[in-house]
């Protein structure tokens, strides 16, 4: 089993650069089946989600090459392969070959999708979607089934804003014959570099970004080439990083634009965040104020900024609040941080963290990935050594994590161990 082990208490230093965004790459991958040529994306992360779906990409035909974060997908020659089990459960973000198989092939079976435990994450309405297009859709020992003679634009209203939902729906109707109008849609960052790599294949779509998206579909779509937006949520955890345990680290790679929510809360709490046009400094923090959140669509703060932020907390004057309103049981952080001494308990979708706290090293569990960011930002702050379980988490979605913190001081190495010494 591969653990990270870190020696806590170094004062960390430098610059740190943000690899592209996990949830748009994860998105833009299944995007290249709908072409009819190769696709190139740039700037990917080098992230297990990003290799488990060039495996999905050769599983149903493609020809993928993926080296230096640059990869070319050729779909020609993919077919409609079933996809019950395997790969598809390896992670979230699979759902979208639902919607990008349904949209080329107009037939899909595709297995539920695993990715982080959050509490419920049904997918109701992606389906509710597809069946407005005209797909007919049959859950069949945990896989999803959907087969339409032809796909036809419709107008669909989210109940919940949902960027996954939003996402493969427009994905699927891409390739509808008439127009599709995305109601409540989610308005996440990620929906608007999906839309533009679409659109470069040829879709016509207005409005991603905004609650209402207008998709007229096309015959076809060809190859293009993009580079996928940073990801804000590797962004925000390395400045929380750089105000809990920084001595001056700038954040390079960033659209501080995506970042509002976490720029102002870390003002809030006395960071001095220095915004520039493509980074984020942060200097060594002063004393931290606690301060209440509640995790909103975007954007509003994101509930995979939640876990990180709790660390922060421990470390702040007084008593925080941390209300989760997307996930309200995305809470497991906090049974493991008490371990390392935090004080914190956990009330219905609300965590309570009072500060601040000398964090104690510990053996600890990542539940989730941003649970396991978490973890990391806490053992860089904890008196002696942290040890880390189940860090497959953290690699779905923090490329290279372990060289950029050791490259601005930290001690973290990742090993081996034996199941009888994990316990
Ligand atoms: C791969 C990816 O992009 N993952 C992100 C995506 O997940 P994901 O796309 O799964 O999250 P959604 O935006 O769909 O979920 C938001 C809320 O809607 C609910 N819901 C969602 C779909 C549905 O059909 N029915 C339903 O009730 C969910 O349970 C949740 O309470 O957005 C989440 C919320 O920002 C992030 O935490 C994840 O990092
Ligand atoms: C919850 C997350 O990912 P996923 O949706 O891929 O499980 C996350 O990125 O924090």
């Amino acid at each position: 089993m591969e653990v990270y082990k870190i020696k806590g208490g170094n004062r960390l230093k430098g610059n740190i650069k943000v690899s592209g965004a996990k949830n748009s790459a994860v998105a833009l991958i299944p995007a290249t089946i709908l072409a009819d040529s190769p696709v190139t994306i740039d700037g990917l992360p080098e992230i297990s989600d990003v290799l488990t779906l060039k495996l999905l990409m050769e599983e149903i035909g493609g020809t993928v090459t993926f080296e230096n974060g640059k990869m070319t997908v050729d779909p020609t020659n993919m077919e409609a392969m079933p996809l019950p089990n395997g790969n598809v459960k390896k992670m979230r973000a699979s759902y979208y070959l639902m919607g990008a198989m349904l949209g080329r092939f107009k037939r899909a079976v595709v297995g539920l999708p695993g990715g982080c435990f959050l509490g419920p994450r049904p997918i109701d309405q992606h389906i509710k979607g597809f069946e407005a297009l005209g797909a007919k859709v049959t859950n069949e020992h945990g896989a999803i089934y959907l087969r339409a003679d032809e796909l036809k634009g419709a107008k669909i209203y989210l109940d919940v804003a949902s960027v996954g939902a939003t996402i493969n729906i427009m994905l699927a109707a891409v390739r509808a014959k008439g127009q599709t109008i995305i109601e409540n849609a989610a308005k996440e960052p990620e929906i608007v570099d999906v839309a533009t790599l679409l659109s470069n294949m040829g879709a016509k779509i207005k409005g991603a970004g905004t609650s209402v998206i207008r998709i007229d579909g096309v015959d076809e779509l060809h190859g293009a080439q993009h580079t996928v937006i940073p990801d804000r949520i590797e962004a925000a955890t390395y400045m929380i990083m750089a105000a809990a345990i920084g001595d001056g680290i700038q954040v390079d790679n960033v659209i501080p634009f995506h970042l509002e929510a976490v720029t102002a809360k870390l003002r809030e709490m006395g960071v001095k965040v220095q915004e520039d046009e493509e980074s984020i400094f942060i200097p060594k923090s002063e004393t931290l104020h606690a301060v209440d959140v509640k995790t909103l669509v975007y954007p509003g703060l994101a509930t995979d900024i939640q876990q990180p932020l709790c660390v922060l907390m421990t470390q702040a004057e007084g008593s925080s609040k941390v209300t989760d309103t997307i996930y309200s049981a995305r809470f497991k952080h906090i049974d493991e941080l008490r371990r390392m001494n935090a004080v914190a308990r956990v009330e219905g979708n609300t965590a309570i963290l009072t500060g601040p706290t000398t964090l104690h090293g510990s053996t600890v569990t990542a539940s989730d990935l941003r649970a396991g960011a978490a973890l990391v930002i806490a053992g860089l702050l904890a008196e002696g050594e942290t040890e880390i379980h189940d860090i497959y988490h953290v690699e779905r979605g923090y490329s290279d994590i372990v060289e950029k913190l050791n490259a601005l001081g930290a001690e973290i190495r990742k090993e081996t161990i034996t199941p009888a010494s994990a316990n």
